[in-house]
């Protein structure tokens, strides 16, 4: 009888918990998901490392369609679905689950340290007041994508932050200046004055890495400002309650 257990890694080696650890070892295959994030010290070789259970590196086109696959060999054998900081949060893996669980096949959610809340610690910001999240993605085909314009109007409407997830195309990842030059765009183009260039945002880089950083800046100094090496990940704050103010002034830029 198999099982087809979605593990959250954790955000780096350091953050991946025993239990992840120990049922990522004794499985069969590992489903190594490349798609929806990015570890600075967890790799597919670094999972081999740890189990003699076959190593699978996913693409989205196995996660999202070809999941038939997987659940096919979860009815026989124990298979992970393995993603970078916990499986369910910004991720669709919800949707294989679903379909697994339809199939008869037994499914099992082990979660990981998240980009999300690790965020939300680290910026000291209330995480009663976080709203809707959206990634920021590159225009495609010349057309731009300024869903995240409204959900942080919506956000602000309701006084609630917004997290924002910056795009991972084709190995290639967003940076900071790359997302808010984008933001600038999208208010250029809608002109419903929601963002400006003295806003200000919160910037997390590699979250849970030796490296790690955020930084508390405005959109103009964001411009020009070097975050570094990828992943990157921001907050759109809304009003901000004066704890939240004098906590955002520790993280001012270097
Ligand atoms: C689609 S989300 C997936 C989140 C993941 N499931 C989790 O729970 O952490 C991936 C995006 O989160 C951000 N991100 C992921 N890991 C990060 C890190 N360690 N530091 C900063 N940003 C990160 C990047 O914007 C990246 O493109």
């Amino acid at each position: 009888m198999g099982e087809l257990y979605f593990i959250g890694m954790g955000l780096s080696r350091s953050l991946m918990t025993n239990k992840a650890l120990d049922i990522i070892r004794k499985a069969d295959v590992i489903i190594y998901d490349t798609y929806t994030s990015f570890s600075c010290d967890i790799s597919p070789d670094y999972v081999r490392s740890l189990t003699s259970g076959k190593v699978i590196e996913a693409n989205r086109d196995l996660l999202e369609n070809r999941s038939a696959e997987v659940i096919s060999l979860a009815k026989e054998k124990a298979v992970v679905v393995a993603t970078v900081g916990d499986p369910m949060i910004a991720t669709t893996h919800v949707s294989m689950a679903i379909e697994a669980r339809k199939a008869g096949v037994k499914v099992s959610v082990v979660p990981g340290v998240s980009v999300h809340c690790y965020l939300i610690s680290k910026s000291m910001l209330s995480s009663y007041k976080f709203g809707k999240s959206v990634t920021i993605v590159y225009p495609s085909y010349g057309i731009m994508d300024t869903a995240p314009y409204s959900v942080i109007k919506s956000n602000r409407s309701l006084d609630i932050h917004t997290i924002l997830y910056l795009d991972i195309r084709e190995g290639k990842f967003m940076t900071p200046n790359e997302a808010v030059s984008l933001l600038l765009q999208m208010e250029d183009m809608r002109k419903e004055n929601v963002i400006k260039e003295d806003d200000v945002i919160v910037v997390g880089s590699r979250l849970g890495c030796e490296d790690e950083a955020v930084v508390s800046l405005s959109l103009s100094e964001a411009k020009k400002y070097d975050f570094g090496k990828p992943p990157h990940i921001l907050i759109f704050p809304s009003n901000l309650h004066y704890m939240e103010a004098d906590a955002l002034k520790w993280m001012t830029t270097k």
